[in-house]
Parts: C-alpha cells; structure tokens; sequence
C-alpha cells in the first residue's frame, strides 16, 4: 500500500508541471503511474476531470485490463487501454498522454506521412540518442474514436521500455521507464515539435514575401 501511495505523490507532481505548462486543454490528456508488476495494477487519471485541478480522486487504480479495483464513482481515463497496452508490452512505468497545439499541428504538416524523422538537435541527447547527427523517429498513426481499435494500432509500436506516439490531431503518448524518464521525453518531443511548427510558420511566411 506504501507504494501506492508514494506513486499516487509522484503522478500528482507529474500532473502539476504538466497542468503548469497548460497542456491539459479542455479536460485533454490522462497520466498513468505502474504500481505493481505481478498482477499489473497502475494509478491513472479519472475521466473527463479538469487536470489542473487537485483532488483526491484524481486518480484510481485499474487492473491490467483498465477496469477500476476501488469502490469509487471516478470512472478510468475512456483512453486507459491505450495505457494497459503499454504496461501489459513492456516494463515501462509511466505513460503520460497530453494534447497540445504543436503536437496537433506537427501531425497535419506531416499528415501523409506515417512518421516524423528529426535531426540536427542538440535536445535528442534528451531522448538518449547521444552520437553525431543522431536521428529520432515518432510514428503518426490516425485518430480512431473506438479506443480498442486506437490499442490495436498502438501494438505495433509500443517496442521497448520507453517509446512515444503521435495520434494525428489528437496528441502525443509517451511512455519510460519511469516517471522522470516520461515526462523528461515528453519535454523533449513537444520541443522538437514546438520547433519544426514555429520553423515551417517562418518559412512559409518569409517565402511568401
Ligand atoms: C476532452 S479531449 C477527448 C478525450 C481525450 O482524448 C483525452 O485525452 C481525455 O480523456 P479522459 O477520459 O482521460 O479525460
Ligand atoms: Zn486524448
């Protein structure tokens, strides 16, 4: 029970930078934190919630097929198996899930791609690729609204212990091995797309004088 309690403490830090970043829009986003390995249990956010808002029932703990192990009214994240995908593939820790305007628009610039590649940028040592000219690569994958189908469509690339995915105008998901980990990649990739989205906006606007 101490460790969900201490885990409980670290998403709720998690979830205050991000909501300081102003990245939870309109009730967008969900957090989820493992908190144990044999059954696979995690915290993760209640639904619908304002996630700039503090409460007790920020969040609930759910098993590994996402449904709640505590009496509570909350309901689970409506994305929690996108979550459950990871946790149940992987031995990641944290999964953070956040809409934001870059990482929307990033995806309708790229939107005939079914990647993102990017280079030449010192902040990729931040997602651990630390040699000369490395290159991260971020799937795109469509926004589909019945979210067994979305986890379908995250199998094929939730590989490793920490990853990241790009839902077209919809957001990003990006999972560590813990909570530091994720949201020290999460900071990275909204960097990377904040970048490309501001360079493109110049670009387009500088060429057309
Ligand atoms: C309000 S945005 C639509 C739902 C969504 O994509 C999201 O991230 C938040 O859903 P939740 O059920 O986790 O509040
Ligand atoms: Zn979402």
């Amino acid at each position: 029970m101490s460790n969900y309690f201490s885990r409980w403490n670290e998403l709720a830090a998690i979830k205050k930078e991000l909501a300081d970043r102003d990245w939870f829009y309109g009730t967008s986003g969900n957090l989820s934190i493992k908190v144990s390995n044999e059954p696979v249990t995690f915290l993760v956010t209640a639904s619908g919630k304002d996630k700039r808002k503090f409460t007790d029932h920020d969040f609930l703990l759910v098993d590994a097929a996402g449904e709640k192990l505590e009496e509570t009214s909350s309901k689970p994240s409506a994305e929690t198996l996108l979550h459950a995908k990871i946790y149940n593939k992987t031995n990641a820790g944290c999964v953070l899930h956040v809409h934001t305007i870059d990482n929307n628009v990033i995806t309708e610039l790229y939107k005939h791609d079914t990647h993102i590649d990017f280079t030449g940028n010192e902040i990729i040592k931040a997602l651990g690729s630390w040699e000369q000219d490395a290159k991260v690569s971020i799937p795109i994958i469509p926004n589909v609204a019945h979210i067994p189908t979305l986890a379908e469509q995250f199998d094929r690339y939730v590989i490793g212990d920490s990853g990241a995915i790009l839902i077209q105008n919809h957001g990003i998901t990006v999972w560590g091995k813990d909570a530091f980990e994720a949201k020290k990649y999460l900071e990275a990739w909204e960097f990377l797309f904040s970048y490309q989205v501001k360079l493109a906006t110049i670009k387009h606007v500088v060429g057309s004088f």
